[in-house]
């Protein structure tokens, strides 16, 4: 099948061409649901220095990431093959640094300048997330996930998919869509693996029978989606039928209520996968997740959906992907 495309758009002479830059922003985020950005204002080097700083992470022994282990009540830190993924049933393979700005990160001492290579490139993130308006008033999404609050939970997630030889029957992450408003992709020179599904007839129920599409993998380009907090997350019977535990059930029925955009915006379904056959070179992502300040409220301009707090929707999100309950445990 013929590769869709995605729309790519240029951020250049932003304050110039705000009217024109948004207008595509928004045409691509209700039609595509996906789309690349490109003079974004982040250099190359910038974000090379971030997959550096993310590289030598991984390669310290487990003993020293454990240091900064994974917190399923608050969604950070470091993970390992830990997140079950209900549209594979299956671990993704890979580890991954979940980093709030007042979370926990690792050391310099462990790993030489972390701290200031990763907040100056999450402050760049922010900035460049605040020129995608979506059709919101002017700044009602910049005020929402102003970093600068204490209760902002947006997230920059480091992304390592070890090696890999002859993958068939493994996923590196198994089909999803994001929990927050709007995802930042950024990807690295001949890592390739994405696969996004595009369009506003896809996402079916679960990924299920939808077509998907290979995104290569360049150092730049930022590749942007629409996540669950600005949509609606329909439950399908896949995920009703793995979902073993009651209280993930019943998270998958509160979801249907949720969504900030009135249904005008599209979270799709991705993937990331290794080849089936022969080898595959090992792949390093980063995401930035704008999740918002924990006391908005998630509702759309038309009030089609019931008020919900993002704290209150960001514990269910993170139960339904980590399985465990984040007041209780
Ligand atoms: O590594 C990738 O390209 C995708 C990562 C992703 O989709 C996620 O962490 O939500
Ligand atoms: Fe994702």
């Amino acid at each position: 099948m013929a590769q869709k495309q995605i729309p790519v758009i240029s951020l250049k002479s932003f304050d110039r061409r705000k009217e024109e830059i948004t207008k595509q922003l928004l045409e691509a985020a209700e039609v595509t649901g996906f789309f690349t950005l490109v003079d974004h204002g982040i250099t190359i080097d910038e974000i090379e220095a971030q997959f550096q700083v993310a590289q030598n992470f991984f390669s310290l022994p487990a003993k020293v990431k454990e240091k900064v282990r994974h917190n399923p009540r608050t969604n950070n830190g470091w993970e390992y093959k830990a997140q079950l993924r209900p549209s594979t049933g299956a671990y993704d393979q890979k580890e991954s640094l979940w980093l709030m700005r007042n979370s926990q990160w690792p050391s310099d001492q462990d790993v030489p300048n972390f701290r200031g290579t990763t907040a100056r490139f999450m402050a760049k993130c922010a900035s460049i997330s605040d020129q995608v308006s979506l059709g919101f008033d002017e700044d009602y999404l910049v005020t929402a996930n102003d970093p600068t609050q204490p209760d902002c939970i947006s997230q920059l997630r480091l992304l390592h998919y070890p090696a890999a030889d002859n993958a068939s029957g493994t996923w590196r992450a198994g089909a999803h869509t994001d929990i927050g408003c709007l995802t930042l992709l950024f990807q690295r020179d001949k890592q390739d693996g994405l696969e996004i599904c595009t369009g506003r007839e896809s996402h079916t129920g679960f990924d299920v029978g939808d077509s998907f599409t290979p995104i290569p993998a360049h150092t730049g380009p930022i590749v942007v989606n629409i996540g669950d907090m600005l949509s609606t997350k329909k439950p399908s019977l896949v995920m009703l039928f793995l979902s073993t535990k009651r209280s993930q059930r019943t998270d998958c029925y509160r979801i249907l209520t949720v969504a900030w955009s009135d249904d005008r915006l599209k979270s799709n379904f991705h993937r990331v996968r290794a080849r089936e056959i022969g080898y595959s070179p090992p792949r390093y992502s980063i995401a930035y997740f704008n999740q918002a300040r924990r006391g908005f409220i998630v509702q759309g301009p038309r009030k089609k959906y019931p008020p919900v707090t993002v704290d209150e929707y960001f514990k269910q999100a993170i139960e339904r992907n980590f399985g465990q309950d984040p007041v209780k445990s």
